[in-house]
């Protein structure tokens, strides 16, 4: 008999079921969806949030846990760029080699570490405990270890560490701390401009969650009536705009449910209204949205045109977003028409409108703040795709309106090869033109830029980063 045979054994601790944190399941299965699916975050969060609250009933399951629910993938989504430079540093193998399902439970757990205030013993056991529900006892070893590697440091700690020095590498630099893919904070800069602190707080803002904005469409919804919902102030700049600061569910504002107002960001609000008051010489009947689903921007200008006797056309390309902008405009005090139409062929003759707006299709690199994992999905290349749509739209809508109206070229993305160097290519096709001034169409709003287009920044304006350029046909 061996040695080892006398040995008292150690006694195997007992097997213990891993529980099940709901709030922790619901936000793996978002991350997995948004990663394996390419799905979006915001369209796959209500649905889920549903089936928990059923599920687990609204006991198990309140609103507070719908809330650290959201916060734990939306953050866990922004901050993904410097939770894998942490990762990176803690695990010996590149990170593509790591299993995704493994990759989502470590940057959940680097989120509830290092951008919450969850306590770390917390934050490290609730990782855990999933990774056993959802990967397994071995593997949840693994992420037990790693995660108290992460724990050692705070953000601030690891950021000195992963980062380079701004000196060396502004740019990666920012990319790391601010979780923006590097290509994305160099076109900010470029077309932001200034020194380290503007851009600092423009990718700060990209990852705050924004605010929910509504409007009260004109002749159907006053402002006064959605300021009586809870915590709803005044917009900063539309008078139009309610900003509900506490968030607050929209689809149970009465207003909201019947179309008398909606969801709107206050850029968009904007860009509507600029194109609204910009003066046009004689006849102004004939409105034209030219790129109109889902019809935020529609059911503005329909309601501001209804209000002077003018028709708003709002046409859109695909048939199930043109139902929205049906749905959008329906109710609406003046007539209108909703299309599906094509604006690179379009059905209209040329020089029918006073008035067109452009709002092309682009990166959304203005509205990173809404959507979490974009910053993620989108390429260098998606420009180049975008840009022979981007200046044929701005070519059918410059032929679209009448000598002496004009068009509004919009996009919600501010770099610049999809703002003016859009509208400075098309316009040598069309000398018979100019830029008009934009920026005195929105008295009392702040750095609009140089002019004569303006463009909104999240961080100065608190909006998306919405671009205008106003065209006048002149001949
Ligand atoms: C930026 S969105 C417009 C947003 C809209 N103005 C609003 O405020 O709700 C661009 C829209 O253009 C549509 N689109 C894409 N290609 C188009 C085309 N060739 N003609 C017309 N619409 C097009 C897209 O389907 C999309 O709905």
């Amino acid at each position: 008999m061996s040695d080892q045979s006398h040995r008292p054994r150690k006694p195997a601790r007992p097997y213990r079921r891993p529980q099940k944190d709901p709030v922790r399941m619901l936000a793996f299965e978002a991350l997995r969806a948004v990663d394996e699916r390419d799905a979006y975050a915001n369209l796959v969060l209500p649905p889920l949030l549903r089936k928990a609250r059923e599920k687990e009933g609204p006991d198990k399951f309140d609103t507070r846990d719908a809330a650290l629910a959201t916060e734990l993938v939306y953050g866990t989504l922004r901050r993904q760029g410097t939770y894998d430079a942490v990762i990176s540093a803690c695990v010996d193998r590149p990170l593509r080699e790591v299993d995704p399902p493994v990759l989502d439970v470590l940057s959940l757990g680097a989120h509830q570490l290092l951008g919450t205030r969850i306590p770390t013993h917390a934050a490290v056991s609730s990782a855990v405990e999933l990774a056993r529900v959802v990967l397994g006892d071995g593997r949840a070893k693994f992420v037990n270890a790693v995660l108290r590697k992460i724990a050692q440091h705070d953000l601030d700690g690891w950021l000195e560490q992963v980062a380079p020095p701004y000196d060396d590498d502004p740019e990666e630099h920012l990319a790391v701390v601010h979780s923006h893919p590097r290509w994305i904070v160099s076109a900010l800069w470029d077309s932001l401009g200034g020194g380290r602190a503007g851009i600092e707080d423009l990718l700060e803002a990209d990852n705050e969650r924004p605010e929910v904005t509504l409007v009260a469409r004109p002749g159907r919804a006053a402002p006064e009536e959605l300021l009586r919902e809870e915590a709803a102030v005044p917009g900063r700049w539309s008078p139009y705009a309610v900003r509900l600061t506490e968030g607050g569910e929209p689809g149970a504002v009465d207003a909201v449910r019947e179309g008398r107002a909606g969801v709107q960001d206050e850029g968009s609000q904007l860009v509507a209204l600029a194109l609204a008051n910009v003066p046009v010489e004689g006849r102004d009947e004939k409105w034209l949205d030219g790129c109109a689903g889902p019809g935020g921007k529609a059911a503005l200008l329909a309601a501001l045109a209804a209000e002077r006797g003018a028709v708003l056309l709002a046409s859109e390309k695909q048939p199930h977003r043109a139902g929205l902008v049906a749905r959008a405009l329906h109710g609406n005090p003046g007539p209108y028409q909703v299309i599906a139409a094509d604006g690179i062929r379009p059905p209209w003759r040329p020089g029918s409108f006073d008035r067109v707006l452009m709002d092309v299709p682009c990166t959304g690199l203005g509205a990173l703040r809404r959507r979490p994992e974009a910053r993620w999905r989108r390429r260098p290349e998606d420009l180049e795709g975008f840009a022979p749509l981007q200046r044929g739209l701005l070519r059918t809508a410059l032929e679209a309106v009448r000598v002496g109206g004009v068009v509004g070229y919009a996009t919600c993305s501010p770099h610049l090869a999809e703002t003016r160097a859009v509208v400075a290519d098309v316009l040598k096709q069309f000398p018979r033109t100019d830029l008009v001034d934009a920026r005195p169409l929105l008295p009392g709003v702040p750095a609009l830029g140089d002019g004569p287009d303006i463009q909104l920044w999240p961080h100065v304006h608190g909006t998306d980063a919405m671009y205008l350029a106003l065209i006048r046909r002149t001949g």
